[in-house]
C-alpha cells in the first residue's frame, strides 16, 4: 500500500527546482521575451513564476495542488501580470485568438498527455520549453538524439525539436530517480504536411508502428506491393531491410508523398484508426511513467 505522501507525489509528480541561478540560466536560454505571453503548467511554489513574470508581459499559472495554489496566489498578490489558476491543465482551455508560449518543469506522470494536448491544439504554441524525462525528450526528438520514434515522426512536419541541455537529478528536490533534460519545441513557420493530409499522415505513421515484422518490406508489406517497396528504397535511399526508425523523417515525408498519391483507395483503407488506436494502447504505457 502507497502511504499518502506517495499517493499526493505520484499523483501530482512533484518534484520542485530550488536553484534560482539554474532557472535564471533556463529562462536565459529560451527565447521568452517581453512581449510573450507565457502559460506555465504547474507553478509549484512558484520559483519559475517569479523570474517568468519579470520577463515577459503576462503569465499564466495552472496548480493542481490546492495548497500549492494558495501559496502562489498570496505569494504573487500584487503582481499585475500574473494569474493563478487552479486546476488540471489537462481541463484548462488553451488561447485561441493569441500567440503564447509554455515554459514548465512538467508533472512528469503525464508528459504524454500534456504534449499532445500542446501539438494538437487548434492554436499550438509557438515555443514549448518543458523540463521532462530525458528517455521521453529522447523519443519525442528523434534523430539526431535516437533514431526516429513514432511519436518523433508524427510531430516533426509540424515542430522542430532541441534538447537545450541535461539536468542533474540533483537539480530536483526531491532528487529525482529518473535523468532529465531541458527541450525546446518550436512550432514551424510552414508545416511540411498540408492540413487536410494531416490526419492520413498521423494514420500512416501510426500503422506502420503497430504492424508487426521487424523491417520495412514486413511493415509496408500490406500497402506496398513489393515493386514498389523496392523501388521506394532506390529512389529515397534506404534498405528494405532497414527499420522504420532507421529513416530519417525527410525519407518517411517521401515515403508518404508516395502513399498519397501511388496507393489505391482501398490500400489507404487499411490505415484508417490507426492512430486513435494506437493512442489508446499509449494511454496504458503511460500509466507505467508515473513515478520518478
Ligand atoms: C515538477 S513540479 C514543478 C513545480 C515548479 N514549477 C518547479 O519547477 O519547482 C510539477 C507541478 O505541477 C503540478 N501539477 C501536477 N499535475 C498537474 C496538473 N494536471 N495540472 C496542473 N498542475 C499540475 C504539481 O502540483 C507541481 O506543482
Amino acid at each position: 500500500m502507497l502511504n499518502k505522501d506517495n499517493q499526493i507525489k505520484l499523483q501530482y509528480s512533484q518534484n520542485f527546482l530550488y536553484s534560482k541561478k539554474l532557472v535564471s540560466d533556463l529562462i536565459g536560454q529560451s527565447n521568452i521575451c517581453k512581449d510573450d505571453i507565457v502559460i506555465e503548467i504547474g507553478g509549484g511554489r512558484g520559483i519559475i513564476t517569479e523570474q517568468l513574470v519579470k520577463k515577459c508581459k503576462k503569465v499564466y499559472v495552472i496548480e493542481y495542488d490546492f495548497n500549492l495554489y494558495k501559496s502562489l496566489k498570496d505569494k504573487f498578490y500584487d503582481i499585475k501580470n500574473v494569474e493563478i489558476i487552479h486546476g488540471d491543465f489537462l481541463e484548462f482551455e488553451l488561447p485561441k485568438e493569441y500567440r503564447y508560449k509554455i515554459f514548465s518543469n512538467i508533472p512528469y506522470n503525464i508528459t504524454s498527455a500534456i504534449l499532445s494536448k500542446l501539438i494538437f491544439a487548434d492554436n499550438p504554441p509557438d515555443d514549448i520549453y518543458i523540463i521532462l524525462q530525458k528517455e521521453a525528450a529522447e523519443k519525442y526528438a528523434g534523430k539526431p538524439y535516437d533514431g526516429e520514434s513514432m511519436r518523433s515522426l508524427l510531430l516533426k512536419p509540424y515542430f522542430d525539436f532541441e534538447i537545450i541541455r541535461n539536468l542533474k537529478r540533483t537539480d530536483f528536490n526531491p532528487v529525482t530517480s529518473v535523468d532529465s533534460v531541458f527541450l525546446q519545441i518550436k512550432k514551424r513557420e510552414n508545416r511540411l504536411i498540408r492540413k487536410d493530409k494531416g490526419n492520413l499522415y498521423s494514420d500512416f505513421i501510426a500503422y506502420i508502428f503497430s504492424n508487426t515484422g521487424k523491417d520495412m518490406k514486413l511493415r509496408c508489406k500490406h500497402i506496398f506491393s513489393y515493386k514498389q517497396i523496392k523501388r521506394l528504397s532506390n529512389d529515397i535511399g534506404f534498405k528494405m531491410t532497414d527499420s522504420p526508425t532507421c529513416l530519417s523523417y525527410e525519407q518517411w515525408l517521401k515515403v508518404f508523398q508516395y502513399f498519397v498519391i501511388g496507393v489505391s483507395d482501398e490500400k489507404k483503407k487499411l490505415v484508417n484508426n490507426s492512430y486513435s488506436k494506437l493512442m489508446k494502447e499509449q494511454d496504458k504505457i503511460d500509466k507505467l511513467y508515473r513515478s520518478r
